[in-house]
């Protein structure tokens, strides 16, 4: 079930794991280089007592998985995300039916027909266990979870739409990073203010590009629910040798760092756009951390959230990495263009552009400064030129480290 590309990474993942399982016996490092027998000792020691550990929790998880439990799986959304993650799950089981719920007609049967998503994930085939409509009751009927992958701004307007076919106990599992407009909603207070009501959900975020879920890469997310028990099955549903998923109840702390690092990105971009190098670049991102942190601690995240996957793991993987769309929102404005013209011409949602002007609103209502954040959404609403940003951050006064 599984992609040729997926395929040839598990090949070369088991190859490395053959490899580790028979290099304990050779003694030298390449370079003439040698540890001492006491260090290999230890060395090897050290990782015997990790892989120990590793097998007895495999055993123990292995009683009544919520996969294997598993029939159906509705995906809201039929973008590249929702895309990439439907199909990371139904490529673990043959029999998991998995329903993307669409609204173009012609990508719909594109997946139906070519098992290919022409529009969002060209070029990928699709497991053929996962398939589209554009139905809502047809894609929830039975269904025992819900995927939602819409973009933040219209996410009330598409629950609104399903709420009458999705019952209130199916849990849903929101990939969407950032905050409504208007509102100044995370994900969390918007579900269950568009639905009128409570329903279980799951914040799953992470350093995690759909194309290289796609692919089939190593990647590692963070699944956060209130509800523990619920936050170990979203885990347990989406853990496979080629996904990591670490489990948390600090709802805030994941949503707050996924949506403000798309912001963080958007001014990494800038950077980029503008030649300011690789200093201004790492100086950026460290400032832009602290900011994410002020606010989330203030907001009652836990700081271990912030060191985590949805923290530092997705600021790195989106302020560093080319498949950004936030970032290259940015790196086109710091070459000068209009956003106008930048959101024209793409077809995908860049969160940080919505999110950069509600996050303004958070910091006053939680007392904090936050002048990266708050320059960004100053370039995105044209008040300020990419390059006198710049100038008027690196004048603000020297400040002691917090
Ligand atoms: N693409 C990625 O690598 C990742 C994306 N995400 C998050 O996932 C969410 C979705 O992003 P992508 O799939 O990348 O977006 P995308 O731009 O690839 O696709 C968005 C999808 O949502 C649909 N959509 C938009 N408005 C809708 C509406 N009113 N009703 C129904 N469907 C609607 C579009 O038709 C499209 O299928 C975003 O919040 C994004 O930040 C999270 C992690 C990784
Ligand atoms: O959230 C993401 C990866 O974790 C995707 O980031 P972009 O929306 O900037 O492409």
């Amino acid at each position: 079930m599984l992609s040729e590309e997926a395929l040839r990474n598990l090949d070369e993942y088991r190859r490395v794991r053959a490899y580790s399982a028979t290099a304990s016996s050779s003694a030298h490092l390449s370079n003439g280089f040698a540890y001492s027998p006491a260090q290999r000792n230890q060395i090897r020691e050290s990782w015997d007592a990790l892989m120990r550990w590793s097998k007895v929790f495999r055993t123990r998880k292995m009683s009544g998985s919520p996969l294997e439990a598993s029939k159906k799986v509705v995906v809201f959304g039929g973008g590249s995300f929702g895309t990439a993650m439907g199909c990371a799950l139904a490529r673990q089981k043959a029999d998991l039916e998995v329903v993307l719920l669409v609204r173009d007609p012609y990508l719909c049967r594109d997946i139906n027909v070519l098992h290919e998503n022409t529009r969002y994930l060209k070029g990928f085939k699709m497991p053929v266990n996962v398939r589209a409509t554009t139905h809502a009751p047809e894609a929830l009927a039975g269904a025992q979870y819900a995927v939602h992958a819409v973009p933040v701004q219209s996410s009330r307007a598409f629950l609104q739409g399903v709420k009458e076919y999705l019952p209130s106990t199916v849990p849903i599992i929101c990939v969407s990073k950032g905050l409504e407009v208007g509102s100044g909603q995370m994900m969390s207070e918007l579900i269950p203010s568009a639905l009128e009501r409570k329903q279980p959900a799951v914040f799953l975020s992470g350093p995690s590009f759909a194309k290289e879920v796609m692919q089939g890469r190593p990647t590692g997310v963070v699944a956060a629910c209130k509800d523990a028990e619920l936050a170990k099955t979203v885990q347990s549903l989406f853990a496979s040798p080629t996904m990591r998923v670490n489990m948390t109840t600090d709802v805030v702390g994941v949503e707050i760092c996924g949506a403000l690092k798309n912001v963080l990105a958007i001014a990494a971009g800038i950077v980029e756009g503008m030649d300011l190098g690789h200093n201004a670049l790492a100086a950026l991102v460290a400032q832009g951390c602290a900011e994410i942190r002020w606010l989330s601690e203030k907001m009652g995240a836990k700081p271990t959230t912030m060191s985590g996957l949805s923290g530092l793991g997705d600021i790195m993987l989106t302020c560093y990495g080319d498949l950004s769309r936030n970032r290259s929102v940015g790196i086109r404005l710091g070459r000068g263009e209009r956003l106008e013209d930048i959101l024209a011409s793409s077809s995908q949602v860049a969160e940080g552009v919505a999110t950069a002007g509600v996050v303004v609103g958070l910091a006053r209502k939680y007392r904090v400064s936050l002048p990266v954040l708050t320059a960004v959404a100053q370039v995105l609403d044209n008040n300020l030129t990419a390059r006198e940003a710049v100038f008027h951050i690196m004048d603000l006064p020297q400040i002691e480290e917090a």
